[in-house]
């Protein structure tokens, strides 16, 4: 459903990420993990088609992410670094905005916009403009434009950054839920928040995978998973 091969990104001299492979199998929640600048959200876009690659190719449910961008957009909900755009829209005319250019329309429209602002408990918020709201309920706009044309695969770029334990919770209860029937690949910096959710880790530092397998492999020295994270991303420091 998700497919890295050979993905590399070049800034001039600069490797943002280099020889990224993967392939995320149906009903997989795969957690990305990496270091602050280790090239996560530069590979979202990759694979979201927000950014073309320098080398190699993105598919999302077979399109070809720098070739077939729209096809693979009707298959994927993405949920980028910094939340939702436009500020000085509502939630509800976000919403409304993202429907039309999804092509919902009529009965399905509407019975989609209510579900994700149900299922996101956005209804408080609906008619306040996005710059006003707090960075919890952000993101929760964010969440809900993603899953608004219900989506096969999700990619969402730390999607419990910011939240207070109340709000992380309830993200989490989200992703659970919506997690039996979807694929989803998400970034975070909690590491109890790959054990609560993810059955993978693929991880990155310094823009290479240092890591793909199960979240108890990478503890492979019992040693818990910060003790993991460090050991693993500290192998590749001033690789770049
Ligand atoms: N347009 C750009 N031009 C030059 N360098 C860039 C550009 N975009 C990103 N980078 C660099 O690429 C590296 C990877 O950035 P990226 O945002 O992908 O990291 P990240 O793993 O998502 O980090 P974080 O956890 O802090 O969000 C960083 O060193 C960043 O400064």
């Amino acid at each position: 459903m998700i497919e890295a091969s050979g993905l590399s990104k070049f800034y001039g001299a600069f490797t943002a990420c280099r020889d990224i492979n993967f392939k995320i199998r149906r009903g997989e929640v795969v957690a990305f993990l990496g270091p602050n600048g280790a090239g996560k959200s530069t590979t979202m876009k990759l694979l979201t088609g927000y950014l073309s690659p320098s080398e190699g190719v993105a598919k999302i449910c077979g399109h070809d992410m720098a070739k077939d961008r729209i096809a693979g957009s009707m298959k994927l909900g993405y949920l980028p670094e910094n939340g939702p755009l436009y500020p000085d829209m509502t939630p509800h005319s976000l919403l409304e905005f993202f429907a039309d250019a999804r092509g919902l329309m009529g009965d399905y429209k509407q019975k989609r916009m209510s579900h994700v602002i149900d299922v996101c408990v956005l209804s408080s918020v609906i008619h306040k403009p996005i710059s006003k709201l707090s960075k919890g309920f952000r993101q929760r706009v964010g969440m809900a434009q993603a899953l608004l044309h219900e989506p096969d695969v999700l990619i969402l770029d730390e999607p419990t950054a910011g939240l207070d334990p109340n709000q992380i919770a309830e993200v989490r209860r989200t992703l659970q839920a919506i997690g039996q029937e979807k694929t989803i690949l998400l970034s975070t910096h909690i590491l109890q928040e790959v054990t609560a959710m993810c059955s993978r880790v693929i991880m990155i530092s310094e823009g290479r995978m240092v890591y793909d397998g199960s979240v108890e492999g990478l503890d492979d020295t019992g040693d818990g998973l910060d003790a993991a994270f460090q050991r693993r991303t500290k192998a590749m420091a001033g690789s770049r």
